[in-house]
This record gives C-alpha cells, structure tokens and sequence, in this order.
C-alpha cells in the first residue's frame, strides 16, 4: 500500500498521512504504535471498511500482486475480499454472524470464491476447521458461534478468513483478548500458515513480545505517520526514531511476552492538535525548530527507513533517549 492519506469529517489533520506499507510473500509485517495512531483505521482503509460518509481518503495505492486499485477512488473489489486479501479482529463476532452455523458460513465464504458444490464447501470448512485446532470439527460445523468458547470462536474467524488461502492476511490485535496459552496457539497456526501458504501477514499489535515472537519485519506509527520501518531484528537492535528509542527504552524481555509498549513521557496530541511537520516533536528530547518541517521517510541502511531529520542519532543522544 503506498501513500495513505486519510480524515475523518469535521476534522482539520490528517489520521494517516503518506503511510506505506509493503509485506512480502510468506512474511509478517507488525505494526505497532500507541493507541490512537491510527493503526486499524489504515487497515479499515486497505479493506474498504471505513464509513464513507465520514472517511475521507485523499490519497492511498493498493496493489497485491498485479492486481491495482486506487483507494481514493476505489473500494476493495469483491472479488479480491476474502480471496486475495482477508481481515481477522480482535473480536470475532464481527465476523461472525450469530444466527447461522459455523459450517454454513465458512462454507459460504468458500463458495462465493471457488463456486463448486455445497458438499465440497463443507468439506473445505470441515478441513479448515481441523486445520485451526478444533477438535471434531463435523460436528462443530453444525453449531453456532455461542456454543463455542472465545478461543474457537477466533480460530473459525481464522478458519473462515484463510479458507481461500489469501495472499495477504490482515489481523488486527488477533491475540490482545485471549489468555496467554491460546494466544500463542494462535500466533504459532498463523505462522504455519504463512509457512505453508506464503501469505503475507500484516498483524497490528500494542504487544512488542508478539512482535519479538512472530514479525519478519516491523512499522513504528505515531500520529498517523511510520516513523521507522525496518527489518524486526534491525528495529529491535538499532532503533532510530527517538518515539521508537523510547518504545524500546522498556523494552519486555524477550522471554516475556505479553507486556504491552512502554510509556513514551507526554500524551499523543488529539488530531486537531497535531503540531506541524514532525508529529513527534512536542514530545521528542532532542526536536529543533527544523522539525516543524516533516521528515521523509529515508533510508539509514537497506530496508531500515526513519522519519527524522537527525536519524541516524548519534550514540550519546541515544543513550539519553
Ligand atoms: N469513525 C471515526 N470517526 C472519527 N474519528 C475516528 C473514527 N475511527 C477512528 N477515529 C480516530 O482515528 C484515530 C486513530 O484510531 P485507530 O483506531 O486507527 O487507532 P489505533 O492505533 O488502532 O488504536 P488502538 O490501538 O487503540 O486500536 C483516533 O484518534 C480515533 O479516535
């Protein structure tokens, strides 16, 4: 996705602004921010969900392989839903339809891509049933989403969301509701998956241990903005971005996922008070008066870019982060 630019009505900022984002076949791409800087409004964007009477996208490319549409103008094509690109939530009822059997609607997503027989789609959702964990999967096919736990109910939004075997997969805090032991299990079966298929994932997560666990490679949002994005070993062992330096100034041990991104000093301003240019500024240790012009986003080693005008920071101010 290239160039996203993005308001909601009544509003004077931008939400997103210039993001780009590319995962390639068979890797996981994180992005991670604090709440609010608008990482599931861009993934909304990308899957055509936003309301549209209230979004306005003012520029924004999409391509999965040479398939191209122009967000401004264009919505995800139907036929690209769920086949070429599909979304997985933290909640899964919004997926999920609660009056109808699991079977029925996994089976009617794989229908309306791969037409064939009904039996044939229920097989296929019976096998994807399997795949995701769920143990006698003919018989939970014929039930409903409230007989089944919060952790089935997420591995048949899975199911249903990779049942065409989409080239990109978005998931969106998949995990942040589960306890611990699931949310592993989770991760692990969206990694085989991507293993055996070669989708590309792009997973958003407050959670730097998913990060640390599951991501090839790694976008720092702020304010609507990335302000790195680089190879997740490069991120984690080089960070350059001073909001990024402060993420990971606490940064959770490895061995110990499920702690949440650190406390950046200051709060995010509200998208009316965004300041100018660099949107970190306010914020930032180390900002100039030259930062109220923005930083692109360039490139400090191959595939590692940071939106600072003073990146790469010299050590000693990067101890002082
Ligand atoms: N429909 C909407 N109308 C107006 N503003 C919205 C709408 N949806 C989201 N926003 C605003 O857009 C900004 C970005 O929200 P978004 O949900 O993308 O953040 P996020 O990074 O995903 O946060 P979180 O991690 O808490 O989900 C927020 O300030 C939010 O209030």
């Amino acid at each position: 996705m290239s160039d996203l630019t993005l308001r909601f009505k009544g509003q004077k900022n931008d939400v997103v602004q210039g993001v780009n984002l590319r995962v390639r076949r068979g890797e996981v791409l994180c992005v991670v921010g604090e709440s609010g800087c608008g990482k599931s409004v861009t993934s909304m964007a990308i899957m055509g969900l936003l309301p549209p009477n209230s979004a306005q996208i003012s520029s924004g490319k999409m391509r999965i392989s040479s398939d191209e549409w122009d967000l401004v103008t264009d919505r995800l094509p139907a036929e690209l839903r769920g086949n070429k690109i599909a979304m997985i939530f933290q909640e899964p009822m919004t997926s999920l339809n609660p009056a109808f059997r699991i079977g029925n609607q996994i089976a009617e997503v794989v229908q309306r891509h791969q037409g064939g027989t009904r039996a044939a789609s229920l097989d296929r959702a019976e096998e994807m049933l399997q795949r995701v964990g769920i143990a006698n999967p003919g018989q939970r096919l014929r039930e409903y989403p409230h007989q089944l736990s919060g952790g089935m109910r997420q591995r048949v939004m899975i199911a249903m969301a990779l049942a065409n075997e989409p080239q990109i997969l978005i998931a969106d805090e998949p995990t942040t509701a589960l306890d611990v032991t699931i949310q592993a299990q989770i991760l692990d079966l969206i990694a085989d998956l991507r293993d055996e298929t070669g989708m590309g994932t792009i997973m958003i997560t407050h959670d730097l241990g998913v990060v640390a666990e599951i991501a090839d490679t790694v976008a720092v949002m702020y304010g609507g903005q990335v302000v790195e994005q680089g190879p997740v070993e490069e991120v984690f062992r080089n960070p350059q971005h001073p909001y990024t330096i402060g993420l990971m100034s606490a940064m959770p041990r490895l061995d110990k996922p499920g702690e949440r991104l650190a406390i950046v000093p200051g709060t995010v301003p509200t998208i009316s008070n965004m300041p100018d240019g660099c949107r970190f500024r306010t914020r930032c240790a180390f900002a100039t008066s030259y930062c109220s012009k923005r930083p692109s986003l360039s490139d400090i080693a191959p595939d590692h870019s940071v939106a600072c005008h003073y990146a790469p920071l010299e050590a000693h101010v990067r101890v002082s982060a």
